[in-house]
Parts: C-alpha cells; sequence; structure tokens
C-alpha cells in the first residue's frame, strides 16, 4: 500500500504551562499542508520488517525510525502480525515544524491498520498515534483542528478562509530541535483567544494570532524574522513560523499562487495551496 504523509501547519500557537512531566501544555491550530513524503508498506518476502530510507536522509538509527516504531507499537499488541517491508521516500524537511516525522508515524499506523487487517477504529490509531509523539494523533483524521493538552487533544476547527489561499513555505536549511525550542520558552497566558482570532479575516491575523517560540527563537536565528519580513514585503496578508521551526510561511487570500521571492540558493520553498 502506497500513502504520501503529509506536513502540517501551525496557526498561532500558545504555550499555556509547562507540566511535571516536562511537557508543555499548548493551544495551536493544525492544518494539513500539501507537501509530502511517499511511504509504501507491503507484506515482507521473507519472515524480517525491514525499512528503506531514499530520498533526504533521516537522522538517527532506522530502528528508530518513527514508521519502524509504529510497527512495533502494533506488534507488541498484536503478536501474530506478519513483517512487512517498509520504504520511505523522504521529501518533507527535517527539524521544520513541519510534524513530517510524526505524519510519518501516524500514515504508517493508517497503513499498517489496512495492510494487516487490524480493524483498528479512528479513535483507537489516534491513542497508538500519541504514543509516538504529541503531533502525531493529528495526522490520523488529517484535517484543520483546534490542538490542546499535549498538542494531542483535537477538536475540528475549519477554517474556511483558508480554501482560497496561496501558501509560501520557507525552509532556511536549518534543524531546530523541538524539545530545545520548548526548553527556551517561558509559558504565559494567551494574549488573545486563538479561536476568536482565526475567525477574523487573515488580514488581521498578523495582530491577533501569534506563535510563542518566535520570540525566544528570534535572538539565536534571526534569520526567522528576516524571512517573515521577506514574506509581509512580497504582500502576505500573514507569516508566520510554523510549530518550534525553522519552517516560515506565508499567506496570500485570493491568490491562486504565491508571488515569486527571492531567497538565500540554500533555503527550499514549498508553493501552492491549503
Ligand atoms: C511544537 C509542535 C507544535 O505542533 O510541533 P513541531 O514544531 O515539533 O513540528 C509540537 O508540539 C511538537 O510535537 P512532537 O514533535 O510530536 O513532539 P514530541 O515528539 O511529543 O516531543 C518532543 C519533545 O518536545 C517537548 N514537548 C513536546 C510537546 C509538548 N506538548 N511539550 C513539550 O515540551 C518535550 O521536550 C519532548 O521531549
Ligand atoms: N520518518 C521520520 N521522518 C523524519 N524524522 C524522523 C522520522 N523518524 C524519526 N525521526 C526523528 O524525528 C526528528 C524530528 O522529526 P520532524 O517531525 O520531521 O520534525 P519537527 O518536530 O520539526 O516537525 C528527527 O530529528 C529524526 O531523528
Amino acid at each position: 500500500m502506497l500513502v504520501f504523509p503529509n506536513a502540517k501547519l501551525n496557526l498561532g500557537l500558545h504555550i499555556t504551562a509547562r507540566r511535571p512531566d516536562g511537557f508543555h501544555t499548548l493551544e495551536t491550530a493544525m492544518v494539513p499542508l500539501p507537501w509530502t513524503d511517499a511511504l509504501e508498506i507491503l507484506p515482507a518476502a521473507e519472515g524480517k520488517t525491514e525499512l528503506t530510507l531514499t530520498g533526504r536522509p533521516v537522522p538517527g538509527d532506522p530502528a528508530s525510525n518513527l514508521c519502524v516504531r509504529a510497527y512495533e507499537l502494533l506488534r507488541a499488541d498484536f503478536p501474530q502480525v506478519p513483517a512487512v517491508r517498509i520504504n520511505l521516500h523522504k521529501v518533507v524537511p527535517i527539524g521544520a515544524g513541519l510534524g513530517g516525522g510524526s505524519a510519518d508515524a501516524a500514515f504508517a499506523l493508517k497503513a499498517l491498520n489496512i495492510v494487516l487487517n487490524l480493524r483498528l477504529t479512528e479513535q483507537q490509531q489516534e491513542a497508538y498515534a500519541r504514543r509516538l509523539g504529541s503531533d502525531c494523533a493529528f495526522f490520523i483524521r488529517n484535517l484543520s483542528a483546534l490542538a490542546t493538552g499535549r498538542g494531542d487533544e483535537l477538536t475540528p476547527l475549519p477554517l474556511p478562509q483558508l480554501a482560497s489561499t496561496a501558501c509560501k513555505v520557507v525552509y532556511p536549511n536549518l534543524h531546530i530541535s523541538t524539545a530545545e525550542a520548548y526548553a527556551g520558552v517561558t509559558p504565559r497566558a494567551p494574549q488573545h483567544d486563538l479561536r476568536t482570532a482565526l475567525a477574523g479575516p487573515i488580514e488581521t491575523w498578523r495582530e491577533t494570532v501569534v506563535n510563542d517560540f518566535e520570540a525566544s527563537l528570534a535572538p539565536k536565528f534571526p534569520v526567522l524574522e528576516q524571512l517573515k519580513q521577506q514574506l509581509y514585503a512580497a504582500g502576505a496578508a500573514y507569516a508566520s513560523l510554523s510549530g518550534s521551526g525553522s519552517a516560515v510561511f506565508g499567506l496570500w487570500p485570493g491568490l491562486e499562487t504565491p508571488p515569486a521571492v527571492e531567497f538565500n540558493a540554500n533555503f527550499e520553498v514549498w508553493n501552492g495551496r491549503l
């Protein structure tokens, strides 16, 4: 079975408290971004589960790849399942705040559910996904949602303004560790109610929709603010860091495609619609 795990963007992100377990409570809107990897899961020819990686190099031991961890998690509960061959072609930038690894984990669970005929409900798949990462549960239903708690409590959040909006995502070739980014933030009460702010026209979001990672990352990574300013100079109605970065995106309501913008030649750019 061949699936295409897509990335996500965060629209606003409030880090509200540090929990005793070291994780943080947050509220953020998550929307699917159609920048995708390709993931194939097949019954294994021999009795051994194997992963083949192509495309962008994925840091870390292949045995700890989130696709393999998804399989191992299911096998612990369903020991009779056969071995599988997993082929992952990695496209989405890593350490970018685009949730690419989390998407691979969730899409692996969804594909394994079908290939191994496990008949898990979406709710059960979300429960497995949560165990692989805070962001993973979002990618099971893969619909725009308000995420609270650790980022895994999801409430549907339709955002009709995005239907006719062009989007540009810029990855400045910088790997930002999510754990380190959280460690640099001082939690605080939100200045605006996120749901109310996002109900307004996109043009108002510049004043009301904030990603709390931006202020703490800015001194260390000045390129992030520079990218936002470049996107605003090119007419974006809203520009922001996604998640814990380093990808920055801009939105152009009413446009089919975003305007061309000159970035450093080492940066990667995705243009399209959400
Ligand atoms: C910041 C966000 C916003 O959507 O996305 P990314 O920037 O990673 O894409 C997420 O909260 C990232 O979720 P995810 O990438 O799944 O994180 P996890 O694997 O669960 O945790 C990685 C590390 O981040 C920190 N962490 C994560 C989630 C959370 N609510 N509080 C935390 O403090 C912890 O230090 C944890 O060890
Ligand atoms: N399939 C995978 N794709 C990407 N990263 C993976 C994968 N499996 C494990 N990882 C690990 O997860 C880390 C961060 O993944 P990713 O979700 O892409 O970043 P972000 O948290 O910025 O959205 C990487 O440093 C990598 O070691």
